[in-house]
């Protein structure tokens, strides 16, 4: 994701890069960021310049610097990485206190209206079993994808309930008959798939299928400078790609 980001800043004048950051054994730190005068690759905060927002999509393990330089930087906060556990996710919720934060596991527009598509499906048709399926390229670290994540969370919450009571996330021998209400987690990781959620709602003699599929990572990035030039400037507090996308509908 972040040489997606670095090509399409490179032609954006409405952005200028004070820094791109990797992990400290990175085989990239002293390598040209892109083509952006003279800016290399580094693992250190100190050698970023000033900035106004920070444009995230790296791994749980990189939050608390990320969180501790936005903080001191009075910085907004971009993130689209995934696989947080709740104390990396309470440790978000504590920062937008101070800084604008905004999170997205996915900055596609066709998941965000696949979201809305899945409350809508998931409140109308409250009795039919529901399952996630989702297909990423082979070196994605975490699963359930976080995209599969929030559209269960959306159906659970439109069902009023969580994902937590609802969410089986592993069959395998005598699993018994599916638990009515449940939502399940099917996953699948091979070669350079870009990114497949299918949402697929079952019942008697039927069943409804809501698919997206993402054939290019430049839409992510698309997604997340958009929402960085929105979110620079604005007060503390957490923000979501749907606010985003009603300020612009309006
Ligand atoms: N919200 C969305 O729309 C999308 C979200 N994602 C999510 O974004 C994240 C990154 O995905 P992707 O770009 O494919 O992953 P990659 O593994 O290709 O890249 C991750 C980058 O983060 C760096 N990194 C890893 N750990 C640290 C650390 N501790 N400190 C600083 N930098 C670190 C890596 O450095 P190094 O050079 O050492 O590898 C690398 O540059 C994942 O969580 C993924 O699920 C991905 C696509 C879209
Ligand atoms: O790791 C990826 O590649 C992606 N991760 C995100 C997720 O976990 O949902 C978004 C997108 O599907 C690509």
């Amino acid at each position: 994701m972040g040489g997606a980001l670095l090509s399409l800043i490179e032609d954006d004048a409405r952005f200028a890069l004070a820094g791109a950051l990797v992990s400290a054994d990175s085989r990239r730190v002293g390598a040209p960021a892109g083509h952006h005068a003279g800016l290399r690759y580094d693992c250190d905060w100190a050698a970023v310049g000033p900035l106004d927002v920070v444009i995230d999509f790296s791994a749980p393990a990189a939050l608390p610097a990320l969180i501790e330089q936005c903080l001191a930087r009075h910085a907004a906060l971009v993130t689209g990485t995934t696989g947080f556990d709740a104390t990396q996710e309470a440790w978000l919720a504590a920062a937008a206190a101070h800084i604008p934060v905004l999170q997205a596991a996915n900055f596609s527009l066709g998941i965000a209206v696949l979201i809305r598509l899945v409350r809508e499906a998931a409140a109308a048709l409250h009795a039919w079993d529901l399952e996630i399926l989702e297909a990423h390229h082979a070196r994605k670290h975490d699963a359930p994808s976080g995209t599969a994540l929030a559209l269960g969370a959306a159906a659970a919450a439109a069902r009023g309930t969580s994902l937590e009571a609802a969410a089986v996330y592993a069959r395998q021998g005598q699993t018994g008959p599916r638990g009515p209400g449940s939502i399940g987690f099917a996953v699948i990781r091979g070669g350079d798939v870009v990114g497949e959620h299918s949402v697929q709602l079952f019942a008697a003699g039927e069943r409804l299928e809501l698919v997206h599929r993402a054939t290019d990572r430049l839409i992510f990035a698309r997604g997340a400078l958009e929402a960085a030039y929105w979110l620079a400037g604005k007060p503390a507090g957490r923000y979501t790609l749907d606010a985003l996308l009603a300020a612009r509908a309006g």
